[in-house]
């Protein structure tokens, strides 16, 4: 709440938005990069397509793994979009005010070209490594959670109804937010860590020093409010997903 209190005093509504168009235009390639892969690598572990695969058992392992591979894949797509979302998020500084120092960045491509030039065109990807180790293992249980929990709700051999796509997604977007969440606090700092004079000699030592100043505690700041975003984000992208699939197949 504090927080809210905050951004809302120091930046009006507009601080609520901040970061917001770039990944709203990534969002759409970023899920079809995940979605894509997690189809074509569960045909080709299990070789059945979608239809076959409602009427048969479901293999779990090939579910687990199929979705890791998508996650791994979808991380380095979702990278320099993630990491400008998050710095121009941490820009505290209220827009343009008379005698108030301006914000580092400008925009989300002022931002782009700022980091290619202090950073190089590697500078994107900071934060690329604890993007794929939070994504990859975290989107193979997403994807698990959304399939056993699919196949619980729905009577054997019939198609999962609107509310099945919508309760089961809603859950794999919490469940997999959970685990993401400790990952998801050192993605962040080490996105940041570019910023100013370097904090993090590397991803462990991020997460060594972070425990050690702040508490184990430290790793779960944001779950609850990620959780209850989390829910409806991803409860609406599955039953898009099903939806669409049963449409244009
Ligand atoms: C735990 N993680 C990283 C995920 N579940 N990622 C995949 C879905 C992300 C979704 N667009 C969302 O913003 O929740």
């Amino acid at each position: 709440m504090d927080c809210v209190i905050k951004t809302y005093r120091r930046e009006s509504v507009l601080g609520f938005f901040k970061g917001m168009s770039f990944p709203i235009g990534s969002v759409a390639m970023v899920n079809s990069v995940l979605f894509g892969t997690y189809s074509n690598s569960l045909l080709l572990l299990s070789s059945t397509s979608p239809q076959e695969r409602k009427a048969q058992p479901l293999n779990y392992g090939y579910v687990f793994v199929a979705g890791s591979i998508a996650g791994f894949v979808q991380a380095y797509c979702l990278a320099p979009f993630d990491l400008i979302k998050v710095r121009l998020q941490n820009q505290t500084e209220p827009r343009t005010r008379p005698g108030v120092a301006p914000p580092q960045y400008r925009g989300p491509l002022h931002c782009a070209r700022s980091i290619i030039q202090e950073e190089g065109p590697r500078g994107l990807f900071r934060g690329a490594w604890a993007l794929v180790l939070r994504d990859t293992p975290t989107l193979g249980l997403y994807f698990l959670t959304y399939e056993g929990l699919s196949r619980w709700l729905t009577s054997d051999s019939k198609e999962p109804g609107s509310a099945t796509m919508l309760v089961a997604g809603g859950f794999a977007g919490i469940m997999s937010w959970t685990i993401a969440t400790p990952m998801d606090v050192v993605k962040s700092r080490m996105q940041m860590d570019g910023l100013k004079r370097r904090k993090y000699r590397g991803l462990l030592d991020c997460v060594i020093s972070s425990a050690r100043q702040e508490g184990p505690g430290v790793f779960f700041r944001g779950l609850t409010l990620n959780s209850a975003r989390a829910f409806p984000v991803n409860a609406v992208t599955f039953f898009s997903y099903e939806h669409l699939l049963r449409f244009l197949s």
